[in-house]
């Protein structure tokens, strides 16, 4: 019997993406092929301003590119409810009034499944070293526990594609581990993860690694 291979997550061809600024375009995205299939964490890295946050920004469909085919599960672009996808930005995104664990929270708060997913947050704030902040607010704990929140927030309702911009970027060795650790426990239970790097460490923790040049992706030097 063949096994199949795994439908990807979601896949994209051709990708392009500008910026206009004044007189100024900037090319972020040229022609940019990609998949992430289930229990895969791909890896890519990439100099700064290459273009690697503004694909994440695309496959998450908060910029809309110009040219270029994007599916998710399912077969169209961008049909992926947004709570199965789930993306940690640089900027962490936290909501500086709600607390720690409102935030972690949050997304089960917003299909209102809160009381169903708070044994599940409690867990991963424990698991990510936050549990004994979840009363304090955002500008009250440490960059990496801000970012630690926003990764607990992104797994906590098990999405099938996981997007992460620098997720160890804030963190000792010893919680790059934990992060690290969470997002392959995350793939091994059947997720699907796009992480981006400058991090070599970060990055040997993938299954397959790209590479990020000028806007074109693919196998790293
Ligand atoms: N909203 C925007 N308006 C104008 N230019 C932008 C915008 N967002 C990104 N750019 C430009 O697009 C290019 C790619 O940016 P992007 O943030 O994707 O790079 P990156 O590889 O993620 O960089 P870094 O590693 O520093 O985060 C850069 O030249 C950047 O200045």
């Amino acid at each position: 019997m063949v096994s199949a291979e795994p439908s990807p997550v979601v896949r994209a061809s051709a990708l392009h993406k500008s910026f206009r600024r004044d007189a100024e375009t900037v090319h972020a995205l040229r022609g940019v092929d990609v998949e992430v299939t289930p229990g895969e964490i791909l890896g890519i890295s990439g100099a700064s301003g290459s273009g690697k946050s503004t694909l994440l920004a695309v496959l998450c469909g908060w910029e809309t590119p110009e040219a270029g085919d994007l599916m998710h599960v399912g077969g169209a672009a961008i049909d992926l409810p947004w709570s199965e996808l789930a993306l940690v930005p640089q900027t962490l995104g936290l909501l500086e009034d709600l607390t720690i664990k409102e935030n972690v929270l949050l997304p089960a708060r917003l299909i209102k499944r809160t009381e169903e997913y708070t044994e599940r947050g409690a867990e991963l704030m424990t698991r990510l070293g936050i549990d004994h902040l979840a009363q304090r607010f955002p500008d009250q704990v440490s960059l990496g526990e801000r970012q630690r929140t926003s990764i607990a927030r992104a797994l906590l309702l098990r999405p099938r594609l996981l997007l992460v911009d620098e997720p160890t970027a804030h963190q000792d060795h010893g919680w790059a581990e934990v992060v690290l650790a969470s997002f392959r426990g995350y793939a091994d239970d059947g997720g699907a993860c796009i992480m981006v790097s400058h991090h070599r460490h970060a990055l040997d923790h993938a299954d397959r690694l790209l590479a990020m040049t000028d806007g074109v992706l693919g196998v790293p030097a």
